[in-house]
């Protein structure tokens, strides 16, 4: 009756396409913070009233937004995003920093156990505490690991596909009067000969990708840069062994040597109840 049709896949009809709801914490009161996201196929924020006039009166409910995505795929991330109620972002605080997120910047979903993963990435980084060394956070996201690690570093410099999470990644370094890190949009599957001139040589790299794993050009630019540490953090294990095996053997057809030594690897339970894990990979300079 409110003529909120699921999108149809298969037809490419329909307007409903997924619904997100994630949860901070109010960063003064710790109150839970709720946001509420609608992805949908087209513009039409009538339609989403009468169900926001509802999802409003909860009070924990701080954010509603609205992603259109007028693709015929069925990503949740729209090329549009509208605020429909409140602010367009929700806070949540790990290892002692504040945290803003948007609806489409990657944040860790069990924050208790995230707190956990920062804290054994910070072990493996080991850096020396005197503010010397230079850290380069791959695959950044919102900047979270960079920032916990910022206060021990002399600067770190992030990298992140997604602008809005380099947006998020900015702010919250103001947010937590952090002025040593930089971050920086770009695509790593991309990367050119010029990756790597607008920083100073890492001490060590932190490198955290998505399900699929590192593009061979990044592989190949690690091998090259050769920084002493790779902290390298993994929600798949397949293409993690795959990764670290190519930064420890090499690449044969594409001629490349490996040069890194596999320490240790350290299992960490993020999603309870599933067969997913993630890996926290320390590799150290042959
Ligand atoms: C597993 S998340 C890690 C985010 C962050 N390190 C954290 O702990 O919150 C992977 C991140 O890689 C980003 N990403 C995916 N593909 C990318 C690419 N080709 N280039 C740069 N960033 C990419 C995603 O947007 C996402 O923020």
């Amino acid at each position: 009756a409110l003529g909120l049709t699921p999108y149809d896949v298969y037809k490419h009809t329909g307007f409903l396409k997924h619904l997100m709801i994630r949860t901070g914490r109010n960063v003064s009161t710790g109150a839970p913070e709720v946001m509420v996201n609608f992805v949908t196929s087209c513009y039409k924020p009538e339609l989403l009233v009468p169900l926001v006039d509802r999802i409003t009166k909860i009070s924990e409910v701080v954010s509603v937004v609205n992603n259109v995505n007028t693709s015929v795929g069925n990503t949740s991330v729209g090329e549009q995003e509208y605020t429909l109620y409140g602010k367009p972002t929700i806070t949540e605080m790990l290892r002692g920093l504040t945290f803003q997120i948007s609806a489409n910047s990657f944040f860790q979903t069990n924050t208790k156990q995230a707190d956990v993963l920062y804290k054994l990435i910070g072990d493996s980084a080991g850096l020396k505490g005197d503010g010397s060394e230079i850290v380069l956070d791959l695959f950044c996201g919102t900047g979270t690991i960079g920032l916990t690690l910022a206060r021990s570093a002399k600067h770190v410099y992030g990298y992140e596909v997604v602008p809005e999470a380099i947006a998020d990644a900015q702010k919250n370094a103001q947010l937590n009067g952090i002025s040593n890190a930089t971050f920086v949009q770009g695509d790593l599957n991309k990367i050119n000969e010029t990756f790597g001139k607008e920083f100073p040589k890492p001490d060590i790299i932190i490198s955290d990708p998505n399900r699929p794993g590192m593009h061979m050009k990044l592989i190949k630019w690690l091998l090259e840069v050769k920084a002493p540490r790779i902290v390298y953090v993994s929600c798949n294990p397949a293409t993690c062994a795959r990764d670290l095996d190519y930064l420890c053997h090499g690449v044969e057809e594409k001629g490349l040597r490996g040069c890194y030594e596999l320490k240790r690897v350290i299992p960490v339970d993020m999603f309870p109840h599933t067969p997913h894990i993630e890996c926290v990979c320390l590799l150290e300079l042959c």
